[in-house]
């Protein structure tokens, strides 16, 4: 099979792309997208976020953040981009019961919501830090190895720094975790050279040629890369 004329290999891997043997079909991408049940809670956080200008994260997305949180046993976790709490209530539900979910986010409105969401579910406050703050300011005061997972959200045009500082907050078999990675499907069309599509493009290409991270990019919702740190 041939691939798409929009696709593109990404620049990490030299040769020509390669297609899957069975094309994903729309309905069983949508099945595995609503496998998981989704909770109140993320079901509210999710109608709460578009009126704040917040982009939902799909089911399939919030289900492996629940998923890989509880992977890696996660206690201590970094989030860059609160929005209305859609991905720390994914994260909360796979952590550790006593796990700390610290959380940056420019606008304090979202984090409003967030805190309400939290609330809610009876999370109780000692499990949230809510930083409200921008990322590149706030992230180089937190502690070096310290971080069981780190979830890249935020503003796109700054995801590779954000995958530096990621990198340097995790320990090691820690998670590196990246939302909104093929961003509106515009990262595998290589005639794509928009900013943001750019600027995703090129932390993938920083993740996928480390060789102290071990990735994978998995085609949910938006795009999700998860990486492990060796
Ligand atoms: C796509 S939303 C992510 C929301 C959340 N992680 C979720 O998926 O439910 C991006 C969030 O990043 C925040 N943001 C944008 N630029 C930022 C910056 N420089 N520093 C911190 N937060 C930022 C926005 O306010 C917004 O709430």
């Amino acid at each position: 099979m041939s691939p798409s004329p929009a696709a593109s290999t990404p620049a990490a891997n030299h040769g020509e792309p390669t297609s899957p043997d069975v094309a994903p079909k729309p309905a069983s991408w949508a099945y595995a997208e609503d496998f998981a049940v989704e909770g109140d809670a993320a079901a509210q956080a999710r109608v709460e976020a578009e009126p704040l200008g917040v982009e939902p994260l799909s089911r399939g997305t919030v289900s492996t953040l629940t998923f890989l949180a509880r992977t890696v046993q996660a206690k201590a976790v970094v989030e860059i981009g609160t929005g209305t709490g859609q991905s720390g209530l994914a994260l909360f539900a796979g952590m550790q019961p006593d796990g700390i979910l610290t959380s940056v986010d420019l606008e304090a409105d979202h984090q409003r919501q967030a805190r309400k969401a939290f609330s809610s579910t009876g999370i109780p406050s000692q499990r949230f830090r809510l930083i409200a703050g921008d990322a590149l300011t706030v992230l180089p005061k937190l502690s070096d190895g310290a971080y069981d997972l780190v979830l890249v959200a935020g503003d796109t045009l700054e995801y590779a720094d954000y995958v530096q500082q990621g990198l340097r907050l995790l320990r090691h078999g820690g998670l590196l975790l990246m939302t909104h990675a093929l961003w509106h499907d515009r990262v595998a069309d290589g005639s794509d050279d928009d900013d943001e599509t750019l600027a995703v493009r090129s932390a993938l290409e920083a993740v996928a040629e480390n060789e102290d991270l071990v990735a994978t990019l998995l085609p949910v919702g938006d795009g999700l890369l998860a990486a492990v740190k060796r």
